[in-house]
């Protein structure tokens, strides 16, 4: 009997490990699948325009590899960003002008995130005559759709502490929460950390409302 109840115990420890595994697996292949599709903002065409406020801007999503050389942002210059700019399974969200001279961009990339399906938003930067004009709120709306679309469970950004503006923006324009993964909520960092991990679910996340963004609201639709 006891090496019977021993046996058991083994294919009920075994069978758990597999459906983790099973899990995990799911998980990266839905990041998968998500990271191959060409143009996420195709599910939206609506979102390709922004015509409000006095801007009238056309907003494509392009992969990173895509993009030649012609955009000139300093931020290229940064080593990190580099890495960021050259991973293919990364996004720009970006925003032309009629010029076609590109006035924002959203770096984005669908990610596995202390074993969750996330998009994880790496930069979100506008040229400061096309702020506070709601452009930033839009892209990150559009952000929120196709993290919902492709069944991701929160959209995720990292936030300096400094940058009070975009902190402002996001924790309070946008309710982003502080996510439960960010340096603060580990004791070791305390207040030290000088970013912060902020994060909203969409509707696959853990049990949370979703507080709409915009008049309309396209994210419950
Ligand atoms: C993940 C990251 O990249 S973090 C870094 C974010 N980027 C930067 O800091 C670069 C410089 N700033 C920007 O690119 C932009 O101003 C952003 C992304 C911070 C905000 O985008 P914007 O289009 O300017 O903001 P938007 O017009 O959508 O603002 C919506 C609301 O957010 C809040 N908000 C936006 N910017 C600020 C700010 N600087 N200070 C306080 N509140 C702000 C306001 O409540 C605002 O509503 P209101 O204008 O009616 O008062």
């Amino acid at each position: 009997l006891g090496d019977e109840m021993k046996s058991d115990k083994a294919r009920t420890k075994k069978q758990k490990r597999l459906m983790k595994q099973a899990a995990r697996d799911a998980v990266f292949a839905k990041v998968e699948a998500a990271s191959k599709i060409e143009d996420p903002l195709a599910f939206f065409p609506l979102f390709k325009k922004y015509d409000r406020n006095g801007l009238n801007l056309q907003i494509e999503c392009k992969r990173v590899l895509s993009l030649n050389s012609k955009c000139g942002y300093e931020w290229k210059q940064d080593t990190e960003k580099m890495e960021q700019f050259k991973d293919e399974r990364a996004f720009y969200l970006l925003a032309y002008d009629a010029n076609s001279t590109p006035v924002a961009f959203c770096l984005f990339r669908f990610s596995v995130d202390y074993g969750n399906e996330v998009i994880y938003c790496y930069e979100l930067q506008l040229e400061r005559q096309v702020q506070r004009k709601g452009l930033g709120k839009f892209l990150m709306q559009i952000l929120q759709l196709i993290a919902n679309r492709t069944e991701m469970r929160k959209v995720i950004v990292p936030v300096f502490r400094q940058n009070t503006g975009a902190y402002r923006f996001f924790r309070e324009a946008l309710q982003f929460d502080i996510d439960v993964y960010s340096p603060s909520t580990f004791s070791t960092y305390g207040n030290s950390s000088i970013h912060e991990i902020l994060s909203r679910q969409t509707k696959f996340g853990e049990a949370v409302g979703l507080a709409c963004y915009g008049d309309p609201c396209y994210c419950c639709d």
